[in-house]
């Protein structure tokens, strides 16, 4: 694969980029079945984060040092950073057994309520995607965290009863991607709330180090930076990325990780040295060579990679404008110097001759 290819991209090159991607920050199948082997056991072991580490450790301690069932927590952050990680380590640190539920499973309060009503006494609940719970189990939720008590309804209509139910004390661990969608009610019931960052490359190199050593992987540290970087500030890409070098390692190379052997590895998967993917690319070809680095609308933008409006703007954007390559603005999309020149391009006025944009449009 030529990254430099001056052909406009096609319908065909964005199709099928966006369907299994392998900068994707959610987990697919794969990821769940090695994850729990990667997953740090303690807080120690857990990598960067330092200042929910740190505040994490505090609340964790004074609660093991008065006895207690430690504070409700919320840990906010974007997919693959180590939420989950993170509320097994909790469970781990207190000594604690943990139950893992998620919003979009509780479809109805009796279902909270079933939950809540099994827990042991300083267990912790893990509580995934805590935003997408529905209203009626998110109002039970709110007096469970406070008193430790839930009413259950019995009976319909004018007959209808609520019968109170003491809980044991426990911990609730909430993870959300999108702290902004909970009501306050529900944050404020949470004694502490981590919000997790992206990663440093230097942090990544360290993931990458760690699960290189439980995967039985030899690998150097030119290579770990090499795949670090790769790897948008995310553990989890981190760890895929990994696993696709570990295999082109081992079919094309001696099975040691070097920073060439990662390099020409991630070519082949079209992830290139700042983490893009195909799809990626082709927007922002697109945005330099058919709209001279924009303003252009998000639409004909779409149209012009073969792609859904959607998939442009959710699957593709974020990360482009969190480098810094691609902004939108209300005329529309514009690429950043610095898409220039990762894509090796001269942006218009800066071609000799005054000729640029003719030869721009022309190619
Ligand atoms: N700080 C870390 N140190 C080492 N490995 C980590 C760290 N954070 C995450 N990982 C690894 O990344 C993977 C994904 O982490 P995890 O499942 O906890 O993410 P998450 O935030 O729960 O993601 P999602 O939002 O998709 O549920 C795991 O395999 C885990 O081992
Ligand atoms: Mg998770």
């Amino acid at each position: 694969m030529n990254w430099d290819d001056t052909a406009p991209p096609t319908a065909e090159d964005a199709a099928g980029a966006a369907a299994d991607r392998l900068v994707a920050a959610d987990a697919d199948g794969e990821d769940t079945a090695v994850e729990a082997a990667l997953r740090p056991k303690d807080l120690e072991e857990f990598v960067g984060q330092e200042r929910v580490r740190e505040q994490l450790d505090l609340v964790l301690k004074a609660a093991r040092a008065r006895g207690a069932t430690a504070d409700h927590v919320l840990l906010s952050g974007a997919p693959g950073l180590g939420k989950t990680t993170l509320s097994m380590i909790i469970a781990a640190e207190m000594g604690a057994p943990i139950r893992i539920t998620s919003g979009p499973a509780i479809q109805h309060a009796g279902d909270l309520a079933a939950i809540l009503s099994s827990l042991q006494e300083g267990e912790v609940l893990f509580l995934d995607e805590i935003h997408r719970m529905s209203r009626p189990a998110e109002e039970m939720l709110y007096m469970a965290m406070e008193d430790f008590r839930v009413d259950v309804i019995v009976g319909k209509g004018p007959g209808a009863t609520a019968i109170p139910l003491e809980l044991p004390p426990f911990t609730l661990v909430g993870a959300t991607t999108r702290a902004g969608l909970l009501p306050p009610p529900l944050r404020d019931r949470f004694g502490f709330t981590g919000h997790m960052e992206f990663y440093a490359p230097a942090e990544l190199q360290r993931v990458i180090h760690r699960s290189a050593g439980l995967l039985d992987v030899v690998i150097e540290t030119e290579g770990a930076a090499e795949i670090a970087g790769r790897s948008r500030g995310t553990p989890r890409i981190a760890n895929r990325l990994l696993r696709r070098v570990r295999d082109y390692a081992q079919v094309k190379a001696d099975g040691v990780i070097t920073r060439e052997v990662a390099s020409q590895a991630l070519g082949v998967y079209e992830v290139d040295g700042r983490g893009l993917d195909r799809l990626d690319r082709a927007v922002l070809t697109a945005l330099l060579k058919l709209f001279g680095g924009g303003p252009v609308g998000l639409s004909t933008l779409a149209v012009a990679v073969g792609e859904e409006r959607e998939t442009v703007e959710e699957v593709a954007e974020p990360f482009l404008v969190r480098e810094g390559l691609l902004a939108r603005t209300p005329r529309g999309r514009i690429a950043t110097p610095a898409a220039w020149t990762h894509m090796g391009l001269v942006p218009p006025q800066q071609q000799a001759g005054g000729s640029g944009q003719q030869g721009l449009f022309g190619a």
